[in-house]
Parts: C-alpha cells; structure tokens; sequence
C-alpha cells in the first residue's frame, strides 16, 4: 500500500500535509503522534470515508484515491473505528454475519462460518447472542476488531483499539494481533500506547501537526531527536 503526498484541508486548516508512506504486504506499520495531529484523518483518507485533496493512494497496484469506501472495503482495506460504530440493537453474531456479507461480499451461509471463526479467535464467542449495545469496554472494543475482520481484510486499519484497556487486556490484544500478522494480513495500527505498538510494529511513522515527522525502524524513530522533543516533550 503507498500513499503518495496525500494532502487534506478542513477550511483553511490544512490536516495532512504532504504525507508519503509505504507499507509491505504482510508488515505492520504503528502510527504515532499528538492529539489532533492528523492520524485518524489519514485513516479516513485510506478508507475513503474522507476524500483527498491531492496526492494518490494505490492498494495492490491499483489506484483507489476515486473509490468509494465501500468499494475500497471490498478491495480488502478494513477498518476499526476510535469509537466503535456496532448496530447496537443487533447482536454481536449479526454485527459479524453483516460486515462479511457486505465487506467480504460472501453468501449469508458462508458468512456465518466467518463469523463463527472470528467469534472463537476474538474472544467473543460466550457474547455471540448478546445485543452488541450491551457489552463491556473491552469486548466492544474486540468487536470493532472482529466487525473488521469480518471483512476479509488484506489490509487492517487498527485506530486506537488499546485504550482504556488495563495492562492484561491489551497484551491479550497484542497476542491477537500477533496471531492475525502471522496470518499474513498487513496492518496499520494507530496507538497511543507506545509498548503495546512497540511489540508488533516493523516500521513507525510519526505524525505531527499533519505532517510526517519521523519514519523508520522503531527504536530508531522513538530515540530521533526531532520525536524526543516533539513527541514526548523531551529535550534532543
Ligand atoms: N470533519 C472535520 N472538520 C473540521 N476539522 C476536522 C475534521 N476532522 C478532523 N478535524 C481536525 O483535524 C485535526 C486532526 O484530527 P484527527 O482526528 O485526524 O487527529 P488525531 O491525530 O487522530 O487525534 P487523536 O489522537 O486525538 O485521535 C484536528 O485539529 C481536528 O479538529
């Protein structure tokens, strides 16, 4: 997946600047910065929930900057939200059977096989017939994970799924994560929690102000002066 000098304005306040990255199929890329420095945008910008201004986005080798975000769902970009979107009066088996009947564009039969699946690998399974609206912090947030992989994603948009979530739960996400990179999905997951990012990441890029500010190898990102002193407040 390569984004390539991807600009975005909201009136004049310019949200993305510029930002060019690229992710290797099956790498995991961790996506660092301030509050209100552009990270979700540029996830709006990959899905297409937001439309680019300039620049272009190309997911295996096809240009999908003009797709809609259905279309770009059904090309295998799949996404979690920062707040989680389930049809709540829904239970979280249906939640799943709809995101692979419409995502992964399979037969209701077929889809409640994926879906019984992703029941098992997420954790959700002892809540499959529970109204999505009534479940706990921690398994909405594994069926925001769940909806997406629903979806039969090759690609994963992770915005912010270990927050709120004490030290335990979100190692036990980790180790989920882990089990879906080894499957082969690529992914790209935003986090505030820097050791939960730091213990799957292959790359880091980190954004301030809408623009890239370091990119690379993470332990060499987080040790850059420029992200010391920006990103964790630290003198170079
Ligand atoms: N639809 C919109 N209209 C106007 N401004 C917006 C819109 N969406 C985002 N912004 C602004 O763009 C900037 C970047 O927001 P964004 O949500 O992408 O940041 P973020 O890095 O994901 O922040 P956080 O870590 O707090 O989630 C913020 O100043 C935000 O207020």
């Amino acid at each position: 997946m390569r984004v390539d000098k991807v600009s975005k304005s909201y009136g004049t306040l310019k949200v993305t600047r510029d930002v060019s990255f690229c992710v290797e199929e099956g790498q995991t890329l961790g996506i660092l910065g301030p509050n209100g420095a552009g990270k979700t945008t540029l996830f709006n910008l990959i899905s297409g929930d937001v439309r680019i201004d300039s620049g272009g986005i190309t997911f295996a080798g096809q240009d999908v900057s003009g797709l809609r975000p259905h279309q770009r769902c059904q090309a295998g970009i799949g996404r979690s939200y920062q707040v989680p979107h389930p049809f709540g009066n829904m239970t979280v088996f249906e939640n799943l059977v709809t995101a692979a009947c419409f995502g992964a564009r399979v037969g209701e039969r077929q889809a409640w096989d994926i879906a019984a699946g992703i029941l098992d690998k997420t954790g959700l399974l002892p809540h499959a017939n529970k109204p999505a609206g009534s479940l706990t912090l921690l398994n909405r947030k594994r069926l925001e994970l769940a909806r997406a992989l629903a979806t039969r994603p090759r690609l994963l948009l992770l915005d912010e799924i270990a927050g709120g979530l004490t030290e335990h739960e979100a190692a036990e996400l980790v180790a989920e994560l882990k089990r879906i990179k080894a499957e082969g999905t690529t992914m790209i997951w935003i986090e505030h929690v820097v050791h939960a990012l730091m213990s799957i990441a292959d790359r880091l890029l980190v954004i301030n102000f809408g623009e890239k500010l370091a990119e690379g190898e993470p332990v060499a990102v987080m040790n850059s002066p420029d992200v010391r002193r920006v990103y964790m407040g630290l003198e170079a």
